[in-house]
């Protein structure tokens, strides 16, 4: 059975969010120097995961950590550019949303520091002694 025009349309307009949703993903690792550094942590508890052979629970927790400081990350890139977009000049508003949405990262950020420390320290300790 043939696709409508409607079909189409709608698997192209799938299609065209999917390659937006890529070029936000990459346009953001390119500008923001925060996003990078939670790229190159996130690099290193991977290889820490490999080399600690983590179980799949834990390497399910350290997917979500990992998954939440980096969209909390673009989320909080995305609230900086519309409040640049809305206004230059010093407001109150724009201060407490830029503030408001650079705590969530670090909730986000603290979060997965203790999710971390929970699964690798006492293997770390294990191995030193
Ligand atoms: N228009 C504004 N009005 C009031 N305060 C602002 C405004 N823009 C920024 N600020 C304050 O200055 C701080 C720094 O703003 P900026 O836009 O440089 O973000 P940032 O936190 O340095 O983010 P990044 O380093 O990720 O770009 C904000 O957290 C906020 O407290």
């Amino acid at each position: 059975m043939s696709l409508g025009l409607k079909d189409k349309g709608i698997r192209n307009n799938l299609f065209s969010s999917f390659r937006f949703a890529l070029s936000g993903i990459v346009r953001a690792v390119k500008k923001e120097r925060n996003l990078k550094f939670h790229l190159i942590i996130s690099s290193i508890i991977i290889f820490l995961g490999f080399y600690y052979q983590v179980s799949a629970v834990n390497w399910m927790m350290l997917a979500i950590a990992m998954g939440l400081v980096i969209t909390m990350e673009m989320m909080n890139t995305a609230i900086e550019r519309v409040v640049d977009l809305v206004t230059k000049d010093f407001h109150p508003l724009a201060k407490e949303a830029k503030d408001i949405a650079a705590g969530a990262v670090l909730v986000a950020a603290v979060v997965s520091v203790v999710i971390g420390l929970i699964i690798f320290l006492p293997k770390i300790v294990d191995s030193l002694f």
